[in-house]
């Protein structure tokens, strides 16, 4: 029998739980593919999205949920979008990407924009939309362990939001000093706001 889903639990844990859920996930494609269009969907659909003029997403891996529709959604709404470029010691940048064809194979194989693409400086009309292995009820995440979204997100003076799935949100991630709230979180039930 699969684990139960942990309440609360320290990070390493609640990562290979997380993992094994998306590895498991991705064995039925069609529901996958239908719980990442209803959370993309719910994305497109905020304030937050219609008001924002750059959004900085991330370039989906197989098992993450699926930026597609937002990133062709973001062109076709004229906004600025920009990807991550990981840089050393857990830093990243983000560079403006006008197509798909702005991007190649970075660390750790990611596509990201390649270095002819202008590097963006986040405002207040920036909404930075993170990768999520899991989210608490309060709007902490947790990521692959990297810490790069918790340093670029540090001092970062527009909307931040994270995809994740509703299977995936438990009530309480021990969070560390470092860790930066979330102001959204979309899953495939329901949007939730923090205040
Ligand atoms: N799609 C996507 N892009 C993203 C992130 C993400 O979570 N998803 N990131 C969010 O942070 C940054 C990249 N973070 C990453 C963190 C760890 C690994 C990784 O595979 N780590 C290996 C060890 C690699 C090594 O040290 O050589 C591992 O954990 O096994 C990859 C990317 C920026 N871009
Ligand atoms: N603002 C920061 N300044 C210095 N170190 C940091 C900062 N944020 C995170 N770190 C370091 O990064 C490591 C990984 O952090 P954490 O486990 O929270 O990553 P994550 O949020 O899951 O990953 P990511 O943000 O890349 O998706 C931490 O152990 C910490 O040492």
């Amino acid at each position: 029998m699969a684990a139960s889903k942990p309440a609360s639990a320290d990070k390493p844990y609640l990562r290979d739980f997380f993992i094994e859920q998306r590895k498991a996930l991705c064995e039925d494609m069609e529901r996958k593919n239908a719980l990442d269009l209803e959370i993309q969907t719910r994305l497109l659909i905020t304030p937050e999205y219609r008001a924002a003029d750059t959004i900085l997403l991330y370039m989906a891996r197989p098992t993450e949920i699926a930026t597609s529709l937002i990133i062709h959604a973001a062109f076709a709404n004229h906004k600025k979008v920009a990807l991550p470029v990981c840089r050393e010691q857990g830093h990243m940048i983000f560079r403006r990407i006008d197509s798909l064809n702005d991007v190649a194979p970075g660390r750790f194989g990611i596509l990201e924009p390649t270095a002819q693409c202008e590097e963006i400086t986040p405002d207040e009309h920036t909404l930075c939309v993170c990768p999520a292995l899991c989210c608490d009820m309060r709007g902490y995440r947790l990521g692959f362990g990297g810490g790069y979204y918790d340093r670029y997100l540090a001092d970062f003076p527009g909307v931040k939001a994270a995809l994740c799935y509703a299977d995936s949100m438990i009530p309480k991630i021990g969070e560390e000093p470092f860790d930066i709230k979330m102001d959204v979180i979309l899953t495939d039930s329901f949007t939730r706001y923090m205040k």
